[in-house]
């Protein structure tokens, strides 16, 4: 059942699992983990119901979403060095299906080596390439696009799922660059080849994006797993919202290890605090950014740091909160020659009120599809100079070092014009060596902590961007786009020097939204590190953290399908051990 206060709650029951977050995976454990009648769950999710913002099924509006929202958690980095020093808004999804509600529902499973990388540093085979083949095939279900457009070429359906709970589908409405875009890859194929299915492991190339998206509507872990199952009264699974978990609690000791099987929560700041205890595990999924908080709330973390906070120590891990990873988005706008773009809705209200009607009756037109059109995956080439001072940080030669993300309107872009039409090519950091970390700024769990994702702070990231602004600019000056194209526009006009493209990054750079790495696995027995390769959480008994934190290194692409297998393989282990 779903609850919207703790004193809701059934007294009585007894729940196996607590599951802190009921985001992009903590929904997907919940769900497949209650699916076993006998197994009682509780999700306990800070932010209201998906349903609560219609707007959020709408693929087109999601860059409406964030940030400074009442679905956004709202955070803002600490000052940025690489970017000038500017704090930057920090979206996380804060409603259930977490940041899978918020997202821009770009689906991406992986580069071959990205899994078999993670196998390779956590000493489990189990996460590598082919080992998680069949369960990104068991979550996936390859679907029509909005459009129903003939999709042969776009996408190889033998790679895909068909019966998963995930709807997927390509772009479900014709963009004025999709002919351009397509025709570059045919005249500059060197540099820009086209690659049929970015998701078969190899991604290098460009070619038309999967989004988390069905019937021109997006797909959550909210909507595609927790929903079914409540809609069902499925009596072993309930979930509470609106409530915050403060502080995890030991219950015990067990063979020199606290047992974490206490979770204290609350609505507010002033309480009441609540407190309820798991009979077999706490699960954390609060996200990259709200699990290491948690995590140091409940004196598990660097002991000295949180002394400093008069936290008592549980477990004393270093790497909690530290190794955080991020990729970074720079849109470059263009002047086009077009006399209609999406743009035009967004500045004509009776035409807005259309595409929506269109949308609300059919699920059909622009807003049925989400913002981006094309994505390409490319890196920088072998014999770079940057080589000489830094390793290749890629998971490997078959991994993209940047992205191409075309859109056909300029609301990435700030100031937003009021008039003319553009695109936008976004040149996006896919593989930093820059690292940053969460840390406490309080003992108050409804403060958020210092959140520095370290964007552009080193040589090597500022040097990868630059390359592939040069590289978009290329692409933009092939013959398809004559005519078409008019030049560089707002602040990206007049930047061609390496310079300027630098100091133009510095200051127009942001976040893909995927921070990682605040809870990274590594093999079990390892000093570092803060989860073994199941996610329990080392040195504790009862705990474990499954969510975009534990990746040891940044998915190479778009993380919310790797954090979808990632929580099923989870769901499988703790059931196999039932
Ligand atoms: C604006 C935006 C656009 C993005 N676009 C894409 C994209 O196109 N493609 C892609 O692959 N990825 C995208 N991402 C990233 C992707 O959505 C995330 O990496 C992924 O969803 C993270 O999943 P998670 O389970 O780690 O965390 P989340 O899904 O964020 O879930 C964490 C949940 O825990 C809750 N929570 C946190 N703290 C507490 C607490 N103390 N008590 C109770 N509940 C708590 C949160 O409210 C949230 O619901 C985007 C993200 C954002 C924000």
């Amino acid at each position: 059942a779903l609850y919207t206060a703790p004193s809701q709650l059934p007294n009585s029951k007894k729940y196996d699992y607590i599951i802190v977050g009921g985001g992009t995976a903590g929904n997907v454990i919940a769900t497949r983990l209650s699916e076993n009648a006998s197994k009682n769950v509780l999700v306990i999710e800070a932010g209201p119901s998906n349903l609560d913002f219609e707007e959020a099924a709408i693929p087109f509006v999601c860059v409406e979403l964030s940030p400074n929202t009442p679905e956004d958690w709202n955070y803002t980095t600490v000052p940025q060095p690489g970017l000038n020093e500017r704090s930057i808004n920090y979206p996380r999804g804060r409603l259930l299906g977490g940041s899978s509600s918020i997202n821009y529902m770009i689906w991406n499973t992986g580069s071959t080596e990205d899994w078999n990388r993670y196998a390779t540093v956590t000493g489990d085979s189990g996460w590598s390439w082919n080992s998680v083949q069949p369960i990104i095939k068991s979550i996936e279900s390859l679907v029509p696009p909005a459009d129903h457009h003939d999709t042969t070429g776009q996408v190889i359906p033998s790679l895909h799922g068909t019966s998963g709970p995930v709807g997927i589908s390509l772009q479900g409405y014709p963009s004025l660059l999709d002919n351009r875009t397509i025709a570059t890859t045919k005249e500059l194929p060197a540099e820009f080849p086209y690659n049929e299915d970015m998701n078969s492991g190899f991604p290098l190339g460009l070619g038309w994006p999967q989004f988390s998206v069905a019937d021109g509507t997006r797909v959550s872990s909210a909507t595609a797993y927790l929903e079914p199952a409540l809609n069902a009264n499925r009596s072993s699974l309930d979930v509470l919202i609106n409530t915050q978990v403060t502080k995890l609690i030991q219950t015990g000791t067990s063979q020199g290890a606290p047992v974490i099987l206490g979770v204290q929560f609350a609505q507010s700041a002033s309480g009441p605090f609540y407190a309820k205890n798991a009979t077999t595990e706490v699960i954390v999924s609060a996200g990259s950014i709200g699990s290491p908080q948690l995590l140091m709330l409940s004196g598990i973390g660097d002991k000295k740091a949180l002394a400093k906070f008069s936290i008592k120590s549980v477990v004393n891990l270093p790497d909690v909160g530290q190794n955080m990873q991020d990729h970074t988005v720079l849109p470059n706008a263009w002047s086009i020659n077009a006399s209609f773009t999406p743009d035009d809705i967004a500045r004509n209200a009776t035409l807005f009120d259309e595409v929506l009607t269109q949308w609300a009756t059919t699920q059909t037109g622009q807003f049925a599809t989400p913002p981006a059109t094309n994505i390409g995956w490319f890196r920088i080439p072998n014999d770079s100079s940057i080589y000489k001072t830094t390793k290749d940080p890629s998971p490997g030669p078959n991994s993209p070092h940047y992205e191409f993300i075309f859109a056909v309107f300029d609301s990435f872009a700030e100031p937003e014009p009021t008039s003319g039409h553009y695109m936008i090519i976004s040149t996006n950091l896919f593989s930093p060596t820059s690292r940053g970390s969460v840390t406490l700024a309080s003992t108050n769990p409804f403060d958020f902590p210092l959140i520095d994702p370290a964007l552009l702070d080193s040589a090597f990231d500022i040097f990868t961007i630059t390359e592939a602004v040069k590289a978009a600019q290329r692409f933009m000056a092939a013959p398809a786009w004559d005519g078409f194209q008019l030049g560089q526009y707002g602040d990206f006009a007049g930047v061609t020097s390496d310079a300027a493209i630098e100091q133009y990054a510095r200051n127009s750079a942001a976040t893909v939204f995927h921070p990682a790495g605040t809870a990274y696995m590594s093999p079990y027995n390892a000093p570092h590190g803060v989860t073994n390769p199941d996610l329990t959480v080392k040195g504790t008994k009862g705990l474990r953290v499954v969510d975009a934190s534990i990746f040891p290194y940044i998915p190479s692409m778009h993380p919310q399908g790797f954090v979808y297998v990632v929580a099923e393989r989870v769901a499988r282990l703790i059931e196999a051990r039932q």
